[in-house]
């Protein structure tokens, strides 16, 4: 006669949602589920996560030993003495402080002096720039900061009631903690901040707790969304992950801390004591949410018009820049559509343009990991959007390379709920769960198709915004 499994539950707070998995502790095995909207806004009170999560988990923790929480990254969630949240937190996808950023840059001695301090050259994504923007255009509420916290710090802080930790995946987005030293910049923080000098999370270990939830649940350090995506995945050497969410993200995990002085790749690190490159797009899924509407029809309508396109679209190219731009940095740019002709304005290439324009903008992330010497042996391919029926076609024409996508679960909450495995039973690694099934996407016959969109795309993309086309891009995949 067996037991009851050990149940453990992964929490994903991510920008449109949160999302819970419960899953059996010993097999990783998905028992019960539930998600419930955050608010469409690039800047959300933190207590909104907390109604989501209270949502989500309604019914679904009894009996769990474990949880954890993978958040989305960057976003600057300020407290007072009191605890209570100061302003709404500004998101990852909230571009105001862009300005703040650039003058980050140059006052703290240029682009590879930030690579070299802190792994990544910060654009307004990161916590640092928000902060800047914070004391000069809110300074009354700057100076009620007593505590900075990013969304996945919070809210573990909020399960626990305990005091408030972070793990160096997360900590690795805020610009002014080093990945290489594993230590808090604090002098760069407090440059930024108007020489003001907020309490910060203490930084866990990959398997530490950080407390218990007052039902007697351990509740593990927590991560970045992406981070807890690459525990779930395990990835190996030449594994590179293409996610589509809100945020379009391309990584792999690294022995070695990444310093790209061109900005290009995040240097984060990773949830396991490794690193984890990182090039990121505010363009992804919700382009194909823009472009059904725009076409008059829904997802699965919006696939059936590109799958009956012709690959290139006719020779459309859309620069899908629609909520600005991060990798390029263009946080001001709007999409654009070039080509247009008479022969080729059909709602069918509107849409095969929309599919291929989103997947260039991650396949310039593929080239910019690979600059870093991240191998790229198959893409991952993971995401809301990574349910496309047209993404799942076109995307193997667009990479160059081969792809596969994981049984399509909820990875980041899978990785969440790994790392609470983890603080469950201790030791060096995290537990091993069985390999999930995976679906190996069809490759296309010649792969110059595939380069020709490509290089389209970053020939328009210098046209209209004057970003140089990179050297390696062609013919660059190691497949
Ligand atoms: N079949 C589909 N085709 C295209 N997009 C999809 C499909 N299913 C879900 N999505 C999109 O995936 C997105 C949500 O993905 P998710 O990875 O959960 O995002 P996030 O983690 O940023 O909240 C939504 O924009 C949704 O429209
Ligand atoms: O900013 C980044 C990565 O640096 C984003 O990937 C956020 O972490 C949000 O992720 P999603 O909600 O799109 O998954």
């Amino acid at each position: 006669m067996t037991g009851k499994p050990t149940l453990v539950a992964g929490i994903d707070s991510s920008t449109q949602s949160t999302k819970i998995v419960v899953c059996d502790a010993g097999t990783g095995a998905v028992v019960r589920a539930g998600r419930a909207a955050h608010p469409d806004a690039t800047e959300v009170d933190p207590r909104e996560w907390w109604r989501a999560f209270t949502e989500a988990s309604d019914g679904l923790l009894d009996g769990v030993a474990a949880l954890g929480v993978g958040g989305q990254q960057h976003g600057m969630v300020t407290v007072d003495e009191d605890g209570e949240v100061v302003r709404p937190a500004l998101l990852w996808n909230d571009t105001r402080s862009s300005r703040a950023a650039g003058e980050l840059v140059r006052e703290l001695g240029g682009p590879a002096a930030w690579a070299e301090a802190v792994g990544s050259v910060p654009v307004a994504s990161f916590t640092v720039t928000k902060l800047r923007w914070l004391a000069e255009h809110e300074p009354e509420l700057a100076d009620r900061v007593a505590r900075v916290l990013l969304p996945h710090d919070w809210l573990t802080w909020r399960l626990t009631g305990g005091d408030a930790v972070t793990d160096r995946g997360d900590a690795s987005g805020t610009g002014y903690f080093s990945p290489a030293g594993g230590v808090y910049r604090r002098d760069i923080l407090k440059h930024a901040f108007g020489g003001r000098d907020p309490e910060l999370p203490r930084v866990l270990g990959p398997a530490e707790a950080a407390g218990r939830t007052p039902a007697g649940a351990l509740v593990s350090a927590g991560t970045g969304d992406n981070m807890a995506a690459a525990l779930a995945l395990g990835l190996g050497d030449g594994d590179v992950v293409v996610s589509l969410g809100t945020s379009g993200t391309v990584f792999g995990v690294s022995g070695t801390a990444p310093a790209d002085a061109s900005g290009l790749v995040a240097g984060f690190a990773d949830a396991t004591g490794r690193f984890l490159p990182l090039a990121c797009t505010l363009n992804a899924a919700r382009v194909l949410t823009a472009a059904a509407g725009m076409l008059g029809t829904d997802l699965a309508g919006l696939d059936r018009l590109a799958l009956s396109a012709l690959p290139g679209a006719g020779g459309l190219t859309l620069l899908p820049y629609l909520d600005g731009e991060r990798t390029p940095d263009l946080p001001s740019a709007a999409g654009s559509l070039h080509g247009l002709r008479r022969s080729n304005m059909t709602p069918e290439n509107l849409a095969r343009a929309a599919v291929e324009g989103m997947l260039c903008g991650l396949s310039a992330g593929l080239d910019a990991v690979v600059a870093q010497g991240l191998p790229v042996r198959r893409v991952l391919l993971i995401g809301g959007a990574a349910r496309s029926e047209a993404v799942r076609a076109i995307a193997p024409i667009v990479f160059g390379a081969p792809v596969v996508v994981p049984d399509p679960a909820e990875h980041v909450a899978l990785g969440a709920a790994r790392q609470a495995a983890w603080a469950l039973a201790g030791g060096a690694e995290p537990p091993t769960w069985e390999p999930k099934a995976q679906v190996t996407l069809e490759r296309p016959a010649s792969p110059e198709v595939g380069e020709e969109i490509r290089g389209r795309h970053l020939a328009v993309r210098q046209l209209v915004h004057d970003v140089p086309v990179p050297e390696p891009a062609l013919g660059r995949r190691t497949t």
